[in-house]
């Protein structure tokens, strides 16, 4: 469970998050939607201890992310925007080389079976290099998985790769969701805003615009429009 209470974070004139608050329930999928620049991944590195807010307090099971920071991280896996993985080296090698940073002693079968999870089993001994950019962000993923944390948090994990990835991270995801774990999930994808998630929230100026379903959404902004004009009214009325 996530409870984000009056979270504050400034950047010089910038002010992305003005006391925002929310609660994310446990197996919830919560997307988390705004415009590029809104403050979804500073809200994301907040709530995985990698950032702290300047006022108010993200609670990750209770507890609090910046005096508690290393029993937060051990609970959250965090599959970031940026692909970072080991290129040189083989999916299996950067799965031993991850659950070593994790300090997790993991056997290759357990490591093998959460690459199976993601189909990533044929590329097992595959060099990360060779991969495609969707089965890259699968080994991520995999990777973020490796300590069984009860929260995971992904930052747009679909952007630019193909269809068949996409809909095995959405399946990933709502199966993860199905077993309990907690997921908050950035994406400006409008079939996943349609489809994916539990609930969805819009950060604008600071704050939440709207926190509700996609289909309370779109009988608030829906109306005659298309839906792309009217996802577009939601991210920037
Ligand atoms: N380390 C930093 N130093 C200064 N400004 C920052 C820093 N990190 C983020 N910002 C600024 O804070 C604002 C929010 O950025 P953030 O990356 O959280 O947005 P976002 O909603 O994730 O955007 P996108 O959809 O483009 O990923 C932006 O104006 C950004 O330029």
């Amino acid at each position: 469970m996530i409870n984000i209470d009056k979270v504050t974070k400034t950047y010089g004139k910038k002010q992305p998050l003005k006391e925002v608050s929310l609660t994310i329930s446990k197996g919830e999928v919560f997307g988390l939607l705004g415009r590029n620049g809104a403050g979804k991944s500073t809200l994301l590195s907040i709530l995985a201890a990698i950032s702290k807010p300047d006022s108010g307090t993200a609670y990750i099971n209770g507890m609090d992310s910046r005096k508690q920071k290393r029993k937060v991280r051990e609970c959250i896996g965090y599959v970031p925007q940026e692909i970072a993985l080991w290129e040189q080296n083989t999916v299996k090698e950067n799965m031993i080389v991850f659950s070593k940073l994790a300090k997790i002693k993991a056997s290759e079968e357990s490591l093998k079976k959460l690459c199976s999870d993601v189909q990533l089993e044929d590329q097992w001994e595959e060099k990360v290099s060779r991969l495609s950019g969707g089965m890259k962000r699968k080994l991520n993923i995999a990777a973020a998985l490796i300590h069984q944390p009860d929260i995971l948090l992904m930052d747009e994990p679909t952007v630019g790769i193909d269809l068949q990835s996409k809909l095995e991270i959405n399946r990933l995801v709502r199966k993860l969701a199905d077993e309990g774990k907690t997921i908050v999930y950035t994406t400006h994808d409008l079939n996943e805003i349609m489809t994916l998630f539990n609930r969805i929230g819009v950060l604008k100026d600071g704050d939440f615009s709207f926190i509700g379903t996609a289909n309370e959404a779109e009988e608030e902004y829906g109306g005659n429009t298309s839906r792309d004009e009217w996802i577009y009214n939601l991210l920037n009325r």
